[in-house]
């Protein structure tokens, strides 16, 4: 899709997203309410057989991981659903994001589908509920996402994000200094070990309080988690973000991330902290999966929107009120 036509697609995801969870002003559209922390991570031997990535050459580098919870409302519990944005900072100067979820799918596999299922899911009038009986139509023509929302109710909640599992959801494309490519979903594994309770159990809970765990736990000690490629095998599905691929893929680890303390976007020098999952480095490339190239423009709009950006003027000196 031409980038201009990606950009107005996106507005308008954005905007529909707000009318059913609620606009939250100088909030993230999703994943409003979360916290920054920061580590190192360094890639062991095995990542270079597969990415001939920069940050994936073993040496250590600094790292932030914005933890988030899934929905709109950043005064919400927390539930299933929860974030991790990692952000590599590379020695030049850039960066690189790896954006993933609690969750192993995404709830649509198409921009069509998607939006389809936000206009099943609008309420009637402004502020009003969401459309729960459009949403029912909706799943009963679209199994592929009624499977998804089936498999994320029955998921638990996290105890700790230390004890998460976290999903790339999106498969990507690994290339090597030898020009092999290999296409592989990936995760963070938790060192700790992998363990959740019943998502009601958070209801009853403060509505910080896996972050209040995590600040707790990293006053005593550091947090790892393992970075794993889940390797596809041929017929594989690799631009679907709803389909599940058999158990018991080869999953290599190819490197370690240790988070030790709190951080704020002050300290990154990012106020926005845009985590595009698009800013990928040369040895990681996107699949053609449409999911993942309008996130693109999706995050850039939501950022616009909650940093005052290109609509309302720049926070930071410049720009235009309208
Ligand atoms: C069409 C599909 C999707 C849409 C429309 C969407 C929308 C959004 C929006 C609007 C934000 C806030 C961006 C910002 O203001 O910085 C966001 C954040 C996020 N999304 Fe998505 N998303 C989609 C798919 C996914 C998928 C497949 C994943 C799985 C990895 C994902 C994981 C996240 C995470 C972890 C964040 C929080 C980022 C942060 O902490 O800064 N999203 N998403």
């Amino acid at each position: 899709m031409p980038q201009n036509s990606q950009y107005r697609k996106a507005e308008d995801i954005v905007a529909k997203i707000k009318r059913i969870l609620g606009d939250f002003p100088g909030y993230r559209a999703l994943h409003a309410d979360g916290r920054l922390y920061k580590g190192t991570f360094r890639a062991n031997e095995a990542a270079r057989r597969y990415t001939r990535a920069v940050h994936l050459q073993g040496a250590e580098m600094p790292v932030t991981v914005r933890f988030s919870k899934g929905g709109g409302d950043p005064y919400a519990h927390f539930g299933s659903t929860v974030g991790m944005a990692t952000r590599f900072y590379l020695d030049d100067g850039r960066v690189t994001n790896l954006i993933m979820l609690s969750q192993k799918l995404f709830i649509a596999n198409s921009i069509d589908q998607f939006v389809g299922l936000l206009d099943a899911g609008l309420p009637a009038e402004p502020g009003g509920p969401p459309n729960l009986a459009g949403l029912k139509t909706f799943l009963a023509a679209n199994p592929n996402s009624a499977r998804v929302f089936q498999m994320r109710a029955e998921s638990p909640a996290p105890v700790s994000f230390a004890h998460t599992e976290f999903n790339s959801v999106h498969c990507f494309r690994w290339v090597s200094a030898e020009h092999v490519e290999t296409l592989a979903r990936c995760h963070w594994v938790p060192v700790a070990g992998i363990k959740g309770q019943p998502p009601a159990d958070l209801k009853e809970e403060n509505v910080d309080i896996l972050y209040a765990e995590l600040e707790e736990r990293l006053a005593r000690e550091p947090v790892h988690f393992d970075l794993v490629l889940e390797l596809a095998e041929p017929g594989d599905p690799v631009d679907d973000a709803t389909a599940l691929w058999p158990e018991g893929r080869r999953r290599v680890v190819i490197g370690r991330m240790t988070l030790t303390a709190p951080a704020s976007e002050k300290d990154t020098g990012d106020p926005v902290m845009n985590h595009d999952p698009t800013v990928l480095t040369d040895g990681i490339e996107p699949t053609d999966d449409p999911i993942l190239q309008i996130r693109r423009g999706v995050y850039e709009v939501s950022a616009a929107s909650r940093s005052g950006g290109w609509r309302g003027g720049c926070p930071f000196g410049g720009g235009e009120k309208r």
